[in-house]
Formats: structure tokens, C-alpha cells, sequence
């Protein structure tokens, strides 16, 4: 009866209801087709090629291009860049990330563009997570200096197990060894003694996850991106590469669960706490730092939820300082003099510290520190950077109108090869930022010569990013780079593989570019 009583009101309602339903979606269309786009007068770079599959052709294999094309045309001001998946990319030049960066994330959102760009409503993978950043400024960098001997000790274990055994039983014999390979392992060694203990750094089942991690969630996020957006709500959670992903999480929580149970028992029989980076999340999570702020809602002390967090920062950490630190090989093996150099150099500062690693040595190491540099401004990993989604609209000072849901980012390569910025850019020179530091130095220009430092920021140098999201574990990354070069150069010597006479060439992949990874180098013992 009640029923019938309800359905008797409800279309004896719809007359009235149904012209606010049409003006509803009268208006919708209104807005979809037929309103002015305020980035209709913004320059498109790219617009040449038509259909899905030759723009997404075009960006994959001549993205590069498609930005240093739109930057020299329109370097002080904006431009549409097509992309496979988006419309609304606007490039923008780095003279408005002074005011882009004052914007709240509720206006630009690093989070979101990540979100966007990793298919993580699919992957799951874990974004919006401050407590990592919070925890990398917090714990991990103001304790650089007590870690940094740890992180040399552990440099020379990686190297005795990952590097020795391939060596030549003669010494006088080069030996060829992947490079990149090796490094993923070193590095994710010599991270995990500091993300999560020295014993555990060495587990297999840690190194598998650290390492691979990263290449699961890329064959991920390209599965997702090659099916068709209208079958992704249904079909995505399916894929193949999704479910490894959540394998992958369930296998890193079985893994830390005895360790997470063993380090609560400690607590609270009073024992002294580990001090790494897992130790770290639990205590903010302790203080409410995860609860406050958890994506999913989870409860951050949960076992679960750090080994989320510790396969985010591995993704964050590991795959990065491995392809800068390989950037950096392929180009000393180039040329043996740049290796002399920084040999004479490692010797000196290493000698006046009594042999060890510590935070002034690794300060005073100033041609290594713009050897690394340079490499990052030659070869960096992304063609874009200050990657963010735009989630409310708002004007820039030229007056331009940035609506919400498009995409922004700077040119990273682009500007890092604009001869306003530096001169002779096309060349690779080492000591570039070394002989800049001086200059200013000389000068007295105390801020132009900190700018020149491998960590610093600025618009000019954008491959760690801007603003507040700029990477917190750089600092971190530098000493590790730092450790992990100066035991290369001090005690092997280089070389191309035979028949190889120049640097090896990158492989450029839609915005990313990486170290051909299919590269040997010849090593041979000093
Ligand atoms: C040379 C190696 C590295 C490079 C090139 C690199 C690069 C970057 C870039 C470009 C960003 C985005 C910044 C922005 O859009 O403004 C970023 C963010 C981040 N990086 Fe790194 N990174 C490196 C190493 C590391 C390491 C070793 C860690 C951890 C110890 C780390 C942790 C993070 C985290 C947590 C974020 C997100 C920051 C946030 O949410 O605010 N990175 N990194």
C-alpha cells in the first residue's frame, strides 16, 4: 500500500521535476561543448597529429621534441601539449613557479597528478601519504650525519657481494658487468639499511620487492593506460599486472608483520628503540601523523599500512638514485680524465678526514658534487617537472585562466638547455657548477654560489622538482650517489665495451629518460 502510494506522488511529481532535470542537463552540454574554453587561445605544440594512435606515437617517441619545439617558440608565457591521454596539458614557463608554488594543494595538487598519471583509483598504489615526506624531513636528513658512516660501511658490503665476485681472477682483466643492474641491487642494499635495518636489507624477499616494485607498478599503470577508459571502471581490477601489485603488498605485509610484532615487543619491554625508517613511520603513526592524514582511511600503525609505505618509498627512492647514479657511470666511463679527476679529488678531501665518510667530507667533494649535477642537467629523468593537477580554477598574473581538471608542468629538459640559463648547453661539462660555486664565491654572491650545490632547487634546475613537494630525500640521495661513485672511481677503472667509442646514448620514452640499460662497462681493479 505504502509502496503504491509512493509511486502514485512520484509521478504526479515528475511533471514538475522533469523541465529542472532538462535545464540541469541542458546546461551541462552548455558548459561541455558550447562554452568558451579559456585555453582555446593558447598555442598547441603537436596538433599536427591526428587520432589517438599517432598522438600517442608522436609523445612516446618524440616527446622530447614536442617540448624544446614549444619552449622555443613560447618560453615566457604557455602551450597546449598533446598528449595521448589529455587535452588540457599546459606547459608553462618557470617564471610563474614563484606564484604556483604559493598556490594550496587544494588549488594545484601534486597528489592528484600522481593520482592521474599512475592510474591509482586502479593500482592502488599508495599517494597522499604526508607522513612519508613529514618523516623524510623530519627523521631521515637531520640524521644524515650519524647515518653517513652506516651508509659508507654498507656501500663496501654491496660492492664486495655485488661487484668483486665479478671481477677478474687477474687483475690486469676488464671485466664487463651490466652496471645498471648492479646499482638497482646497490642501492636498494644501501637505502634498506636505513629504511629498514642492516639485517633485513639483505633479505631476498626485501630486495625483490624494493627493486621490483617499481617495474610492477609501471607494467601497471601502462596496462591500465592501454585499455579503453570506458571499460577501466569494470575491467582494470582484473588485469594482470593490478593483482600483482596487490600479491606484492600482501607479501611485503607477511614479511614485516614478525618484524613489526618484534620491534612493538621491544617497546614494551622498555628496550631501545631501532632507529630507521620503519621505526620512524611507526612512531608517527604513534603520534597520529598517518591516522590524520591515511588515503584509505587505514589505521597507520597497522602492519599493512607500513609496508605500504615502505614499498612507496622504495618506489620513490630506489629506481631513481639507480638511473642518476648509471647516468653518471656511463659518462666517467667515457672519459678516463673526468675519472682522474675525481679520483684526485676523493683522495684529498678523504685523506684530510682520516679516511671516513663524514658529512664535511662529503661536503667538501666539490667537483664530484658538480659532476653529479651536470649529469642531472644533461641527461634528466623527466622531459617535465612540477607535474600538478589543477583541481580549482584560478588566473595567473598575465591573466591567464588555468581551469580546473587540466594538468600543468614545466618544460624540465626544455629549460635545462636554454642558453640563457647556461651557457654553451649542448656541452657536457663536469666542472660546471664547480667553476660557477667559485665565481660566485669570488664574487661574494653567497646565494648564486649555494644554487650551484647538487641539492639545491631552483627554476633553472627543476629535476628534483619545486615548491613544497620538491623531493625531501635528495639530500639523502646525494651522499648515497656520493659514497657509491667514490668507491667506483677509487678503486676500479672504467671503459667502454670494445667498438664503443662515445658515451652511451639514452633512450628517450615518451617523458622520461633513462640510461640504455642493456649497456655493459668494462671494469678493471686500479
Ligand atoms: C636522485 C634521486 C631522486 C630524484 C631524481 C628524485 C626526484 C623527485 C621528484 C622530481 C619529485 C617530485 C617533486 C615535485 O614535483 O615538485 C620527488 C618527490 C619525492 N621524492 Fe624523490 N627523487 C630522488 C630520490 C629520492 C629518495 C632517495 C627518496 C627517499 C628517501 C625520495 C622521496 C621522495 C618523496 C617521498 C617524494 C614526494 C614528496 C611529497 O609528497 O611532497 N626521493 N622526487
Amino acid at each position: 500500500m505504502a509502496l503504491t502510494q509512493l509511486a502514485h506522488s512520484a509521478s504526479a511529481l515528475l511533471p514538475l521535476v522533469l523541465p529542472s532535470i532538462a535545464a540541469i542537463l541542458a546546461f551541462a552540454i552548455f558548459q561541455r561543448y558550447f562554452a568558451p574554453n579559456p585555453l582555446s587561445n593558447l598555442p598547441i605544440v603537436g596538433e599536427e597529429y591526428h587520432g589517438y594512435e599517432k598522438k600517442r606515437q608522436a609523445y612516446l617517441t618524440k616527446a622530447k621534441d614536442l617540448y624544446l619545439e614549444g619552449y622555443t617558440k613560447f618560453k615566457h608565457g604557455l602551450f597546449r601539449i598533446v598528449t595521448p591521454n589529455a587535452n588540457s596539458v599546459i606547459v608553462v614557463s618557470p617564471r610563474f613557479l614563484d606564484e604556483l608554488k604559493k598556490l594550496p594543494d587544494d588549488v594545484v595538487s601534486f597528489d592528484a597528478a600522481n593520482d592521474d598519471s599512475m592510474h591509482t583509483k586502479y593500482t592502488l598504489i599508495p599517494t597522499h601519504e604526508p607522513i612519508l615526506p613529514h618523516t623524510i624531513k623530519t627523521s631521515l636528513t637531520p640524521s644524515l650525519p650519524r647515518l653517513n658512516p652506516q651508509l659508507s660501511e654498507e656501500v663496501q658490503i654491496a660492492f664486495s657481494q655485488e661487484i668483486a665476485p665479478l671481477m677478474s681472477s687477474s687483475p690486469s682483466d676488464w671485466a664487463p658487468i651490466n652496471i645498471n643492474s648492479k646499482l638497482l641491487r646497490i642501492v636498494a642494499k644501501v637505502s634498506g639499511r636505513v629504511f629498514i635495518g642492516p639485517e633485513l636489507c639483505h633479505d631476498e624477499r626485501y630486495l625483490e620487492a624494493a627493486v621490483g616494485y617499481t617495474v610492477s607498478v609501471m607494467e601497471a599503470q601502462r596496462a591500465v593506460e592501454r585499455m579503453n577508459p570506458w571499460v577501466r571502471p569494470i575491467a582494470a581490477w582484473r588485469l594482470k599486472e593490478v593483482r600483482k601489485l596487490a600479491q606484492m603488498e600482501r607479501d611485503a605485509t607477511a614479511f614485516l608483520r614478525p618484524v613489526v610484532e618484534a620491534r612493538r615487543e621491544k617497546q614494551r619491554k622498555g628496550e631501545e628503540k631501532d632507529n630507521d625508517m620503519l621505526q620512524w613511520l611507526m612512531d608517527s603513526a604513534d603520534q597520529g601523523q598517518g591516522k590524520q592524514h591515511g588515503k584509505w582511511g587505514e589505521d597507520t600503525t597497522t602492519t599493512r599500512k607500513l609496508a605500504r609505505l615502505q614499498l612507496a618509498i622504495s618506489f620513490a627512492a630506489i629506481h631513481t638514485t639507480t638511473l642518476v647514479t648509471t647516468h653518471a657511470v656511463y659518462s666517467l666511463a667515457a672519459d678516463p680524465k673526468l675519472q682522474a679527476t675525481l679520483r684526485e679529488e676523493i683522495q684529498s678531501v678523504l685523506q684530510e678526514h682520516k679516511g671516513v665518510f663524514n658529512t664535511s667530507a662529503l661536503q667538501a667533494m666539490k667537483k664530484t658534487d658538480s659532476f653529479l649535477k651536470e649529469t642531472m642537467r644533461f641527461h634528466p629523468l623527466g622531459q617535465t617537472s612540477f607535474n600538478r593537477k589543477v583541481l580549482r580554477t584560478f588566473a595567473l598574473s598575465n591573466g591567464q585562466v588555468i581551469p580546473k581538471g587540466s594538468t600543468i608542468e614545466v618544460p624540465n629538459y626544455a629549460v635545462s638547455r636554454d642558453p640563457e640559463a647556461y651557457p654553451n648547453p649542448d656541452v657536457f661539462d663536469p666542472l660546471r657548477f664547480y667553476n660557477l660555486r667559485n665565481e660566485a664565491r669570488e664574487k661574494g654572491e653567497a646565494e648564486q654560489a649555494a644554487s650551484g650545490q647538487f641539492v639545491s632547487v631552483n627554476k633553472e634546475f627543476l629535476t628534483f622538482g619545486y615548491g613544497r613537494h620538491a623531493c625531501p630525500g635528495r639530500f639523502f640521495a646525494a651522499n648515497e650517489i656520493k659514497m657509491i661513485l667514490a668507491n667506483l672511481v677509487m678503486t676500479y677503472e672504467m671503459g667502454l665495451v670494445e667498438g664503443e667509442t662515445e658515451r652511451y646514448r639514452d633512450w628517450d620514452i615518451a617523458a622520461g629518460t633513462i640510461p640504455d640499460p642493456t649497456k655493459d662497462v668494462m671494469f678493471r681493479k686500479l
